[in-house]
């Protein structure tokens, strides 16, 4: 029996950045955690020891934090870019780079109804997702979101599923729809200088939770497709969504006990075990996916 190496990559995860320009009185900010990670010719680091083709991940971090004050963070797609091909077009033996990033997002506090030029709060909603990899074959690029979480109160059904011996769940054709959506789409061919990343983000959110609200469910899984359709449609750039969605059920509590009637308006929340409906929605000329799907840090 032979033993072998198989694949490995390695880099600095989490590097927590918060940047300010401050070139005027109005500040503006963007906090992010990144992860940049390396692949390529380091077999010796993990065969013999050798440790001559391997950038330490501290040289990875100290460049993150250059490049934000160089590059600057205005758009997490060209800084995460400028990351990756700086570390396979410079670095010999890295083959393969990608650079990850969650974006925490602030919001200007109001004094006197006047927008502060340099305090925050932060902002309760979803985190962005970026992920960038790049190599001499190409580049992908993919966004995202999670932790958005969103409900409604009504317009979701679910009936006519399959039944076994097992089954007890009553069909319902009105019931809350919840859930703490995670969202993950890959652009296709996109001139990364000049594309407003910004503006495809806040479309492809707008698509998404207008449609969870608006879209009449049978499912959440029908609901996923819609979602997922509509974000594509919104930006043609888009090739492919992924969406992965955690039902988080609200239970009608009885109250018939107390001879109180509930029809609809007092539920338990309940919080585990969820149902976990994931779904892929994808352009049929799609261009293969390649690497833009393979994870680093588990954060994007
Ligand atoms: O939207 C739903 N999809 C399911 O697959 C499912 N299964 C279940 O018990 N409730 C639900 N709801």
């Amino acid at each position: 029996m032979g033993i072998i190496l198989g694949d490995h990559q390695y880099g600095k995860a989490e590097n927590r950045i918060v940047r300010i320009v401050r070139d005027t009185p109005r500040h503006e900010i963007r906090d992010v955690n990144v992860s940049s990670c390396l692949r390529g010719r380091f077999d010796e680091a993990h065969l013999t020891g050798d440790q001559g083709a391997v950038l330490p991940t501290d040289t990875q971090k100290q460049t993150s934090y250059a490049f934000a004050k160089t590059v600057g963070l205005a758009s997490l797609e060209r800084y995460a870019y400028a990351l990756a091909t700086h570390f396979v077009d410079d670095v010999e033996p890295v083959d393969q780079a990608r650079v990850e990033l969650e974006e925490f997002a602030w919001e200007r506090v109001s004094v006197g109804g006047e927008e502060h030029d340099f305090s925050w709060v932060r902002k309760g909603q979803e985190v962005r997702t970026v992920a960038v990899t790049y190599d001499a074959e190409g580049t992908w690029i993919t966004g995202g979101l999670k932790d958005l979480v969103v409900l409604k109160s009504s317009g979701s059904e679910f009936h006519g599923f399959l039944k076994d011996e097992y089954t007890v769940l009553e069909p319902t054709s009105d019931r809350i729809m919840a859930t703490s959506l995670v969202a993950k789409w890959r652009f296709g061919a996109v001139d990364v200088a000049t594309f407003d990343f910004d503006a495809a983000y806040a479309a492809i959110k707008t698509a998404l939770v207008e449609t969870f609200a608006g879209f009449h469910s049978l499912a959440l899984q029908q609901t996923l497709y819609e979602m997922g359709k509509a974000a594509i449609e919104a930006v043609p750039e888009l090739v492919e969504v992924r969406l992965s969605a955690p039902n988080k059920h609200h239970f009608t509590y009885d109250l018939a006990p107390f001879g109180i009637e509930n029809a609809n308006e007092v539920f338990h929340a309940d919080d585990r075990p969820y149902g976990l409906i994931q779904a892929s929605v994808t352009t049929d000329d799609a261009p293969p996916a390649g690497p833009a799907w393979q994870q680093y840090s588990g954060l994007v």
